[in-house]
């Protein structure tokens, strides 16, 4: 068997598609969604996402507000450009991009976030709103990872789903929302204190890993006919020199698994559609609709 690509870009194309016409729908009112974004210092690859965000935004017709500090910006430069934003009635909803230059306190500027305008839903609020499933924005990349199984007809209810990681972004949130009456799945969150993780996997009809530890899932590790996520990022250096981004799913699990969704190209432009997902349903909120 070889499996069937869970195409997490053309998947957001059609989301896209989708956003464009409620976009158009709050612009008959008067009303711009505009997506926020808070970028410190010179990294490239924080670079690349958020030029990639804002070019998502011009595609669907969201406005673009971008606030790109230097990597010597203070404390309280950035707590100024998170207040600047919670005040800017233009900006609907936004992001401080991650992880910051050492020395900021994360943590301290990501609760600054008015929570009405968690584009990431990462806010404590947001995320104490999941555990009590109050309506809130949804983390990205289980909110995509949902989406993409549901668009191709993959069953939640009901399935067995194990997940490699449990940090903020994904593992843990991933637990919350597949565990939710709507989606009723069970789940076994592993991560680096799991005894035998093979037997965890193997167990699953739905395999998602997001541990960022490259080549981690093997095919002996899967189900023959499970649907297996890939969300890690490794950036690795081939002998050449030249670097290259690498997930955490062996190749060969293509093989055994019925459903892949691999990287690049399956869960990371479906994280990028739901920030856009977020950003137009904070503004209609906003808006009262
Ligand atoms: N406040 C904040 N929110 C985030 O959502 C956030 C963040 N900080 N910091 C960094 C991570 C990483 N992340 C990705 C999103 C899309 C792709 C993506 O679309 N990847 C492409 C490949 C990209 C490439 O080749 O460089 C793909 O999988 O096809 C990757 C990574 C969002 N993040």
């Amino acid at each position: 068997m070889t499996a069937t690509i869970l195409d997490g870009k053309a998947t957001a194309t059609a989301i896209k598609d989708e956003l464009r016409l409620r976009v158009k729908a709050l612009s008959d009112r008067g009303i711009v969604p505009g997506l926020g974004t808070i970028l410190v210092g010179d990294d490239p690859g924080s670079h690349a996402y958020v030029a990639g965000k804002h070019r998502d935004c011009a595609e669907v017709g969201i406005a673009s507000i971008r606030r790109d500090l230097p990597a010597t910006a203070t404390q309280a430069d950035v707590e100024d450009a998170v207040a600047a934003l919670n005040a800017d009635p233009a900006c609907t909803g936004y992001i401080v991009q991650l992880p910051l230059p050492a020395g900021l306190d994360e943590r301290r500027i990501l609760e600054l976030i008015d929570p009405a305008k968690d584009a990431d839903g990462l806010h404590p609020t947001n995320l104490g709103r999941l555990v009590l499933n109050i309506p809130a924005p949804l983390p990205c990349t289980p909110h995509g990872i949902v989406e993409l199984l549901r668009r191709f007809d993959i069953p939640i209810a009901g399935a067995e789903v194990t997940a490699i990681g449990r940090g903020p972004t994904a593992g843990r949130p991933l637990g919350l929302i597949f565990t939710r009456k709507s989606e009723n799945a069970t789940v076994t969150l592993c991560h680096t204190g799991t005894r035998d993780l093979a037997a965890h996997t193997r167990n699953a009809d739905i395999v998602i890993v997001a541990a960022g530890s490259a080549g981690l899932l093997t095919r002996d590790m899967v189900k023959p006919g499970a649907a297996v996520l890939d969300v890690g990022v490794t950036r690795v250096t081939a002998e050449d020199g030249r670097s290259r981004l690498v997930g955490d799913v062996a190749p060969e699990v293509a093989e055994v698994a019925g459903y892949l969704a691999p990287m690049p190209g399956g869960v990371g432009p479906m994280t990028r559609a739901m920030l856009l997902s977020n950003v137009v349903e904070l503004a209609e909120r906003q808006a009262g609709s």
